[in-house]
């Protein structure tokens, strides 16, 4: 070897120590204080040498991305489908209130005027209104200003309070069975449909159900609830056109009791509160549900309450007009809970608000479209969060 090979050989071997030195110390620069850089396995080559298939081994570390359970996904879906059905409600005064907090990070007492507007046209009865508007202006007292998002806060708590209404949870269970509920309420409000609708829910909890066709009425009414039973895959009776309805229904429940039905649902004809035969009416299909309760039983008619549920049935798309509704309704016959139907097709959906508010009689169910799944139970923190979930994805 030449000296000159030499100094060469000399020249690349120290180049090689100062740049092995340099990459060291930059990466001891990269981590952080007190740190060291894990150690390569000896008998692995580094990463950048191996193939870059997913899963290979040592490949650097994506996040791992876990696939959701089956149980995860129908829960998404099951809320991906919930919000989309009150999002026409969710459009009525929410959206009003999330468009005048929009953009602005803070607000002042002047909004105060704008929110009362817009809670006083919308549909949730005067009382709620106030309720909420109270809440706000008490915040917007404290200070000049405010943050918007405390405002929202502020808004959402008031409402939750006011949709929540103390009350048991339903007992489906009665002992001795069958659990009895009758369905009443104004002409087209959603009845029959809801009645299908919760046959459905209690034959999929693994219930008997025995549906009742209670409105002699109307002869297609029958037919309806003959196709939903088919549909749901249970039982109903049914009576002659133009029958007592309280016989047709006594005879339903005796025969739900007789039979070892666990569920009997009883539909009644559409009637308005203002008609005191049909109200008197009702009153009657009542007695007849503790009758007929009290000899499957072989007691005294005075040791039966009389059905174990009544829910009183409201059309959420005629808005303030369906608070009125209840408030007369009950001005004549006790209820034990509510449906609000429709409101996937309305607007007018804060009315929830206002018939908790002035009744405080729990909602048991609401109706988010007209297939048989489209019913769901209430459940104030749900239908909050569908609500008033954030105001900027409030619709515009
Ligand atoms: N979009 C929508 N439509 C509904 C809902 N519930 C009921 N409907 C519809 O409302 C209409 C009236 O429903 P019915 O079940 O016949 O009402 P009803 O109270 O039994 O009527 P009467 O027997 O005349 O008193 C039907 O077209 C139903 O499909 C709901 O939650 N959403």
């Amino acid at each position: 070897m030449t000296s000159t090979e030499i100094y060469l050989l000399l020249a690349i071997l120290g180049a090689l120590v100062v740049t092995g030195g340099v990459v060291v110390y930059a990466r001891r620069r990269a981590l952080p204080p007190g740190k060291t850089p894990p150690e390569l396995p000896a008998t692995e080559a580094p990463p950048s040498d191996r193939a870059l298939a997913p899963g290979a081994p040592g490949r650097r570390a994506e996040a791992p991305v876990r696939p959701l359970t089956p149980e995860e996904l129908a829960r998404a879906a099951e809320q991906e489908r919930y919000v989309a059905g009150l999002a026409r409600t969710r459009g009525g005064f929410v959206a009003k209130l999330a468009r005048l907090f929009r953009g602005r990070p803070r607000v002042s007492a002047e909004l105060r005027d704008e929110v009362e507007s817009v809670l006083f046209t919308a549909d949730i009865g005067a009382k709620a209104a106030q309720k909420l508007l109270d809440q706000v202006t008490d915040l917007l007292d404290k200070s000049d200003v405010a943050d918007a998002d405390k405002v929202w806060a502020v808004i959402r708590t008031a409402a939750r309070q006011i949709l929540t209404v103390p009350a048991a949870p339903l007992d489906y269970s009665p002992n001795p069975p069958p659990y009895v509920l009758l369905m009443i309420g104004v002409n087209g409000v959603g009845k029959t449909t809801t009645l299908g609708k919760l046959a459905a829910f209690h034959k999929a909890a693994g219930r008997r159900v025995l549906l009742v066709a209670g409105d002699t009425f109307r002869a297609a009414a029958g037919e309806q609830l003959e196709i939903w039973a088919r549909r749901v895959g249970c039982e109903i009776h049914l009576g002659k056109e133009g029958a007592d309805p309280s016989s047709v229904i006594h005879d339903g429940i005796f025969r739900g009791a007789r039979e070892g039905f666990d569920v009997v649902l009883c539909d009644t004809a559409g009637r308005l509160h203002t008609k005191k035969e049909l109200m008197d009416e009702l009153q009657k299909i009542r007695r007849s549900c503790a009758k007929a309760l009290a000899r499957a039983r072989g007691v005294g008619e005075a040791e039966v309450r009389g059905p174990h549920d009544t829910f009183l049935v409201l059309d959420a798309t005629i808005g303030q007009n369906a608070l009125a509704q209840a408030v007369l309704f009950k001005e004549t016959m006790d209820f034990t809970g509510l449906v609000l139907t429709k409101l996937d097709g309305t607007a007018k959906g804060g009315v929830v608000l206002g018939v908790c508010d002035e009744l405080r009689v729990p909602v048991r169910f609401i109706g988010i479209g007209e297939k048989i799944d489209d019913l769901r139970p209430f459940d104030a923190d749900a239908f909050v969060e569908a609500m008033f979930g954030d105001p900027d994805d409030a619709k515009a």
